[in-house]
């Protein structure tokens, strides 16, 4: 079994249990539930930003602990001040050790929209990131059927959460497509077996419809490769390790965003 596999299985059993811990109903009267949310277009276009996504993110499967160090109100807001257009959030915890209350408590510190990064496979875990203060989910294509994408989507867009729709070939961008995504991300990360390369970005991109804003995500490591896939049509670039691994990873992005200018 691969790891994309293990960490549904591992996620089918989180959403199960946490459904026993809270109803609907309680995460629909939260405080956050019904708050206006933030534009990731808008975000990602506005000149004065970057286009980055700055991601907090401890450990992954492929690298084990990056930084388990940091504070994520500190590491966000200083990515916030260097001008990300958005903040992802991972909140999966047996994996990446990620957790609810980082998305919260990022939320809670910054006005600039948030992704929650995470496994979405239940209409639960969209109304949950809506009350944890999330602006946008993310739906990725190998883990879900085009009927899944479609639902989740749906019930999002109802919700006011934008959508970002994750796809690594050619196979599942086409099977995926839907009206109701804002934005298709380009994972140059295989996560079935972790090889990295930004070609994918280069090789998905011209498909993507213009209609959807267009994002390249991870192994993005050098300002060189924002300014190419900038040419390219892309308006956004997920970076997680190339800051955190960073003993601040704040001032890592400060410092990066100088090469873009
Ligand atoms: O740390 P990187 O190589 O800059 O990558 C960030 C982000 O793209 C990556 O964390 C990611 C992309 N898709 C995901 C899906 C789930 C968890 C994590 C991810």
């Amino acid at each position: 079994m691969n790891i994309l596999d293990k960490i549904v299985l591992n996620k089918k059993a989180e959403v199960a249990s946490a459904k026993k811990h809270i109803s609907i109903k309680e995460l629909e009267s939260s405080a956050l539930f019904s708050r206006p949310t933030y534009s990731f277009k808008e975000f990602l276009l506005d000149p004065a930003r970057t286009g980055i996504i700055a991601e907090f993110k401890r450990r992954s499967p492929s690298k084990g602990i990056i930084n388990d160090k940091v504070g994520v109100e500190a590491v966000t807001t200083a990515y916030a001040a260097a001008g990300a257009s958005a903040l992802s959030v991972l909140t999966d915890t047996d994996f990446f050790m990620g957790t609810k209350t980082d998305l919260f408590k990022a939320r809670q510190a910054n006005n600039i929209p948030v992704l929650r990064k995470d496994f979405m496979i239940d209409e639960f875990q969209v109304i949950e990131a809506k009350s944890l203060g999330a602006d946008i989910i993310l739906l990725i294509a190998a883990i879900l059927t085009p009927k899944e994408i479609d639902t989740l989507a749906k019930l999002a867009k109802s919700l006011g959460l934008n959508v970002l729709l994750e796809v690594h070939n050619m196979e599942e961008l086409q099977r995926s497509i839907n009206p109701n995504l804002d934005a298709i991300g380009v994972n140059n990360r295989n996560l079935a077996d972790f090889t990295v390369s930004v070609d994918t970005s280069y090789q998905l991109g011209e498909h993507i419809p213009a209609e959807f804003m267009k994002i390249s995500e991870s192994a993005i490591s050098d300002t060189e490769t924002i300014k190419g896939l900038k040419q390219a049509g892309f308006n956004g670039f997920l970076i997680g390790e190339n800051f955190m691994k960073q003993v601040d990873p704040g001032v890592a992005m400060q410092e990066f965003v100088k090469g873009l200018k």
